[in-house]
């Protein structure tokens, strides 16, 4: 394997479970990932699929009444840890080296930059509060540094916005603010939650492209979560689509539009717009995704999906199986 593509994250059946009063909400249930070093794992799926929980989940931020179980193999790339491998599934909440992860190798953006920001301290202070805390204790090379971060995710007059506080800049430059917070670490895996779903279309864009630079120039790693095709197909690699707490279908980016075998994966795919096909009918997905608690066993599209046998794929669980080299799929009727 090039260094390139050595695995950074091996996540193995990954479970997040909240123990509700009403049942146990398997929001997460049992998922294998690779992220692999310079790499983009796209991870896709409708509202309340559990793309969320497993982001939150690598970095142990879901809830502490959740039941989390599973593996969270990480290679560790810095420090005197580096070459170490962890299982950040099994370290204490509160321990050192959970919050040294945390914003120094792993570090995410989410959808509302404001959340990252306290709205009362400069953005020259947090950024610089973030490099003092996993990169330098010196305050002077930290603003060097800061300000070098600026620029790198292309902030206009970097200098000035040192000093402003969030609530005065546009939402382009706070989302660009907030990666330049999250990449000041210069981590080894960026996640990325929905960054650019509140963006107009051009600011997006050039969102999708600085992270893109990212990955290139520092070789970051990116987890890439979006409900949205069209930018799955922008920024991933390799690509995970999931429905219901499991992954449906995994495998590159160039399988999955040319060859995808899941029928939820083919109805994603028939729901985007195109144009090439503008005028034709554009085919949602009927229904929604049910609520993931008290299930009935077997597949969990059965309901929504147009290809569903009865006695077949509403029996029992349906595993994952690999239908070609490093092309998964959960379905008893792939390639049918
Ligand atoms: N703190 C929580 N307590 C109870 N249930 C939760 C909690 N967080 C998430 N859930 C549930 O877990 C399931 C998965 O949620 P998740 O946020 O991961 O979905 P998602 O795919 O990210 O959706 P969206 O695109 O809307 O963010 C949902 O049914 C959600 O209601």
């Amino acid at each position: 394997m090039s260094e390139e593509h050595e695995v950074l994250l091996q996540i193995k059946q990954l479970k997040t479970h909240f123990h509700l009063d009403e049942g146990i909400l398997k929001a997460v249930d049992g998922i294998d990932l690779t992220i692999k070093k310079k790499r983009t794992l796209g991870i896709v799926g409708e509202s309340g699929c559990g793309k969320s929980v497993t982001s939150q989940a690598i970095l142990r931020l879901v809830p502490e009444f959740a039941k989390l179980e599973g593996e969270l193999l990480l290679h560790r790339t810095k420090g005197n840890q580096k070459g170490e491998q962890v299982d950040l599934a099994q370290l204490p909440l509160r321990s050192k080296a959970l919050r040294e992860i945390r914003g120094g190798e792993i570090a995410m953006i989410f959808q509302e930059p404001m959340k990252a920001f306290s709205p009362i301290h400069t953005i020259g202070n947090q950024l610089m509060e973030s490099i003092l805390l996993h990169q330098s204790d010196n305050r002077k090379e930290a603003r060097h540094i800061a300000l070098g971060t600026l620029r790198k995710v292309g902030m206009s007059n970097p200098e000035q916005r040192l000093n402003e506080y969030p609530h005065q800049l546009s939402g382009g430059m706070r989302q660009r603010a907030m990666i330049a917070m999250a990449v000041s670490s210069n981590p080894s895996l960026l996640i990325a939650d929905e960054p650019t779903t509140a963006l107009d279309v051009t600011v997006q864009a050039q969102v999708l492209d600085l992270l893109n630079e990212l990955k290139e120039t520092v070789g970051t790693s990116i987890v890439f979560i979006t409900h949205d095709l069209g930018v799955i197909a922008e920024m991933s690699d390799e690509v995970a689509v999931m429905y219901l707490g499991k992954v449906v279908e995994y495998t590159d980016v160039d399988t999955l539009f040319h060859g995808a075998q899941h029928p939820y994966t083919e109805a994603l795919l028939g729901s985007i717009p195109s144009i090439s096909r503008s005028g034709a009918r554009l085919d949602t997905i009927e229904g929604t995704v049910p609520f993931p608690m008290n299930l009935p066993s077997g597949c969990g599209f059965y309901s929504r999906c147009k290809k569903a046998v009865d006695g077949v794929c509403n029996v029992a669980d349906i595993p994952l199986v690999e239908v070609s080299e490093g092309h998964y799929v959960r379905c008893l009727l792939a390639g049918q």
